[in-house]
């Protein structure tokens, strides 16, 4: 089977082919770092690398290069650096701020089965680049300088007939209606309300950079130009995949679009474009901003990264997710199953069925019914390579159960002690005191399973109820 990935631009589910299969190439918008990420936050993250999984499967680890960018430069990340450090100068402030969350953001995301993209870029690291784009979109008419601003003409973009894709192909609206519904409060420095901002002034005391010719004070990057630039730098003028979530279509990916396939002269930025729907809590959309977010971070604390991850890849990433403690408990005993089942297995290969259903628009719903075939089927061996393939498995059985015996609390010293003391009460025919220890222990959770070793010794095992 072919890999077919559905394409918001042409709203067609499409045979991917890469532009070279030696070096497929996708770009995914990061995280802006200032606060925590949300676990809403996480669904681009574990969505789109279970498509980098897939396609360094298809493709070779070694020809697949995934771009997710860091957005170091923004409003929120100032704010929340003179917030959290009125003493220091804004500069160096930014520079903690924008370190802590990155670290946090990666312990995160490694938690979540995440495979580290091939390159993630910074903002800051690319202001030159940024501004070699500004400048050829200023010489070809599409962008103008006014009071220190360099702002994007979509009118301009779309005056041009031939070579250019259309400014709002990508979110299906068109320039008119936007011109019509545009908010009466225009900056004064814009000719026309759909003009977007390239570049603009920084504030005395923030971080500032040499502006694009034409312009003598310093200045900042907009948010849009910077995944332009750090694409441009690490995937080239087109490449063939960009994700990120719905929310971002209107306005940054259709300004991603504009900017970069007219500072080009190309038809296409990248060829093929994803985007996941919301995580939501009772039907609305988990945002910092409606205060509904529970973060990674938090979540972690109860539940191991992988019983999030299957969590959310039980959706399909095009529709939405209801979040709930109910779905999670049962991808927890999902999990608990397919560990004891497969971890310490030796994997064969990924099951035609689960890479099938991966095939089909990264179809994961499918791929778990998949999984419970293969445990139905009692194939050890083929779920261990198929888990492994989405991510999962990552720990051993006993590093698994460890974890879970730390979790709810329980001492496994204490409980081999009195494991051991049941044995030495059964050996004397003590059976009143052995059932005591055994009902102790139930009451704790732990369950007691008698057995016989290798030698046909008898010995006694547990795990958690
Ligand atoms: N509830 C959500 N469900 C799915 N994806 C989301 C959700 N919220 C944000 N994203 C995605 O997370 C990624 C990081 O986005 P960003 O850092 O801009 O978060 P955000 O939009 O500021 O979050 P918020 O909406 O809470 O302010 C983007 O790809 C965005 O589409
Ligand atoms: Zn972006």
């Amino acid at each position: 089977m072919e890999l077919r990935l559905h394409d918001t631009l042409t709203r067609e589910k499409r045979p991917f082919v890469p532009l070279d299969p030696n070096n497929v190439r996708m770009y995914v918008c990061g995280p802006t770092v200032y606060d925590y990420a949300h676990i809403g936050n996480a669904r681009p993250v574990i969505v789109f690398d279970v498509l980098f999984r897939l396609l360094r499967h298809l493709y070779g680890e070694a020809h697949v290069k995934y771009v997710r960018n860091i957005t170091d430069v923004d409003d929120k990340i100032n704010d929340r650096a003179a917030r959290d450090f009125p003493g220091l100068p804004l500069n160096e402030a930014i520079r903690k701020v924008t370190e802590q969350t990155g670290k946090q953001f990666h312990a995160d995301v490694d938690a979540l089965g995440a495979l580290r993209p091939s390159v993630e870029p910074r903002a800051t690291e690319h202001i030159g680049e940024m501004r070699e784009i500004i400048e050829r979109l200023v010489k070809g008419g599409f962008a103008y300088v006014a009071e220190d601003h360099v702002l994007f003409s979509p009118q301009a973009m779309n005056a041009v007939n031939d070579g250019l894709p259309r400014y709002g192909a990508l979110s299906k609206r068109s320039l008119d209606e936007m011109i019509a519904g545009a908010r009466v409060d225009v900056a004064p420095y814009k000719k026309d309300s759909t003009d977007f901002v390239l570049w603009k002034p920084s504030k005395p005391g923030e971080p500032s950079w040499p502006s694009p010719s034409g312009i003598k004070a310093e200045g900042r990057p907009g948010w849009h130009i910077e995944c332009s630039a750090m694409a441009w730098k690490h995937l080239g003028e087109q490449f063939d995949i960009h994700g990120g979530g719905i929310d971002l279509v209107f306005p940054h990916h259709e300004n991603e679009i504009a900017q970069t396939c007219c500072a080009f002269h190309q038809q296409r930025m990248a060829n093929t474009w994803m985007h996941n729907g919301f995580l939501q809590v009772e039907s609305e959309k988990m945002s910092k901003s409606l205060g509904n977010f529970v973060t990674i971070h938090e979540l972690l604390k109860d539940w191991p990264g992988e019983v999030l991850r299957l969590n959310m890849l039980k959706t399909h990433y095009t529709s939405p997710i209801d979040w709930t403690m109910k779905s999670l408990e049962e991808s927890a005993k999902t999990l608990n199953d397919w560990y004891r089942f497969a971890a310490d297995v030796a994997p064969s290969k990924p099951a035609a069925s689960v890479v099938d259903a991966l095939l089909d628009d990264l179809n994961t719903p499918q791929s778990i019914a998949a999984l419970h075939g293969l445990r139905n089927a009692a194939d050890a061996a083929g779920l261990s390579a198929s888990l492994r393939l989405l991510g999962f498995l990552s720990e051993s059985l006993a590093q698994w159960e460890g974890r879970k015996r730390e979790a709810s609390g329980v001492d496994a010293g204490e409980i081999d002690r009195l494991i051991a003391e049941r044995t030495a009460a059964r050996a004397r025919k003590d059976f009143r005191e052995s059932d005591r220890i055994r009902d102790e222990l139930a009451a704790k959770g732990v369950v007691l399973k008698d057995g016989k070793d290798a030698d046909g010794k008898p010995v006694t095992t547990w795990e958690l109820a």
